[in-house]
């Protein structure tokens, strides 16, 4: 049984919609969950009728780095309220990170996440197992266990940690190779990262911050690709930061090597540089650090082109302790899962790097496929999944935390104009956000 089942409005008329924002507006039928019918006359019955006035139809988004913080610190975030935040910024499927307390290292813990989600049945909330117990780094946790379960886990991560002992790698890309899995990489040499807290660079060195420098990530990009090579295994490396980075990645995949790599981006690296951390606001503390404008250059032709294959938020709630505080002290990471989209068409679309297809590629079509999604990042067209999201292209707002669904508020976008508003979004052919505002009525099983 999929989520949406049993849901009490199963058509839908989306009415005067443009599927990639292509051509004269249509009319789409939504019945049992899927596009039933484009170019549906006026006169047929539905439940519900949405007035898309000419907005934009995309396959829903699919996030593969979220963190939601259930178990252990929902004063920052949960399931419900990241979901919330999820479905309100278009997406469809969201993957939630294993560095939680418990740590997601086994069934119970991922099955607890995943049953949430699908009771909530706002967006597809796969959890990613731990691929080490307790994300320290030395002992495989119960991969095949997770994969298993009921959570059917496919991706692996102890992101906010890196796999950074070699033959720990090598046994996780083995081990998940087995069974179509992929190990995402938060890919950072402790060594060279001790005390870490700002970009090494010109920056950093006058605010008297700890640098945290390039080749950290890149040699463990670098590493890793040559073991997925080796073992045949699948790699994702997460929130690539670096130009290096990008260099690297295009040369590796221009060669002929065994083994799947693929590489998101955080909408947060495509925008904002270490230039903001001369206020010394936490806020701007990320992990990996903002670099400079000529990475944030080098990480958008790198995602025009393909080096880079998608957008992941790296959505990283966190309660006002552990972020209004001195700079050393506080926790990184930002907020992303309702700006994602209008920072991407803020740094991609308006610059002209990417079209709406584009945008469908790096925030639904390949995120669904590098997690071996089969119902999410589908064509918009008829007999296909109804996982969509409705843009309104003209709309621009303003971030304010306060009204984000987060609980945790540390935005760093605050006050900022944003384009593009979702004006509605469809989970298994189901409204979840109508006008902007979140469907419950009709959520749970
Ligand atoms: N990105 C961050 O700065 N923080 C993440 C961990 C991570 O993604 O590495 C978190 O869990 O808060
Ligand atoms: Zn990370
Ligand atoms: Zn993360």
């Amino acid at each position: 049984m999929t989520q949406g089942e049993n849901a009490p409005a199963s058509r839908v008329l989306l009415k005067d919609v443009r599927p990639y924002g292509e051509g004269e507006p249509v009319d789409l039928l939504v019945a049992d969950g899927r596009i039933a019918e484009i170019g549906a006359g006026p006169d047929v019955e539905v439940d519900e009728v949405v007035h898309g006035e000419g907005a934009v139809l995309l396959p829903g988004f699919v996030d593969l780095h979220t963190h939601l913080r259930e178990p252990g610190r929902e004063d920052a975030e949960t399931v419900e309220s990241g979901a919330v935040a999820a479905a309100l910024g278009g997406y469809t499927a969201v993957f939630a990170m294993a560095n939680t307390d418990p740590v997601a290292d086994n069934a119970v813990v991922v099955e607890h996440v995943w049953r949430r989600g699908r009771e909530l049945g706002l967006v597809d909330v796969h959890p990613v197992g731990a691929v080490t117990v307790g994300l320290r780094g030395t002992q495989l946790a119960e991969l095949g266990t997770m994969a298993r379960s009921a959570a059917r886990v496919r991706v692996f991560s102890d992101d906010g940690h890196c796999v950074d002992d070699p033959l720990v790698m090598r046994r996780a890309l083995e081990y998940t190779s087995a069974f179509g899995g992929v190990v995402a990489q938060h890919a950072e040499d402790p060594r060279l990262t001790v005390r870490a807290q700002a970009h090494e660079g010109a920056n950093a060195a006058r605010l008297g911050l700890t640098g945290w420098p390039a080749p950290a990530e890149e040699s463990i990009v670098a590493r890793d690709c040559m073991l997925a090579a080796h073992t045949a295994g699948a790699l994702h490396v997460c929130h690539a930061s670096s130009s290096g980075t990008a260099d690297f990645l295009r040369w590796w995949k221009a060669g002929d090597h065994a083994g799947t790599v693929s590489a998101e981006v955080t909408p947060h690296h495509l925008l904002l540089t270490d230039e903001l951390l001369a206020g010394y606001d936490p806020v701007h503390k990320v992990n990996p650090p903002l670099r400079t404008d000529d990475d944030v250059h080098a990480l958008r032709g790198a995602l025009a082109e393909g080096t880079l294959d998608c957008v992941a938020t790296d959505h990283a709630p966190h309660a006002e302790q552990d972020k209004d505080c001195e700079w050393s002290a506080a926790r990184p990471g930002m907020l992303g899962l309702q700006t994602a989209l209008g920072v991407v068409l803020r740094t991609m679309v308006e610059p002209g790097l990417l079209d709406w297809r584009g945008l469908a590629r790096v925030m639904s079509e390949r995120p669904a496929r590098i997690a071996g999604l089969t119902d999410q990042g589908r064509p918009v067209a008829e007999g296909e999944p109804a996982n969509l999201v409705l843009v309104d292209d003209e709309h621009r707002w303003t971030v304010r935390a306060a009204e984000l669904a987060s609980i945790a508020t540390n935005t760093p976008y605050e006050g900022m104009e944003l384009p593009g508003r979702v004006r509605a979004t469809l989970s298994h052919g189901r409204l979840t956000v109508r006008d902007g505002v979140v469907a419950r009525e009709g959520a749970g099983h």
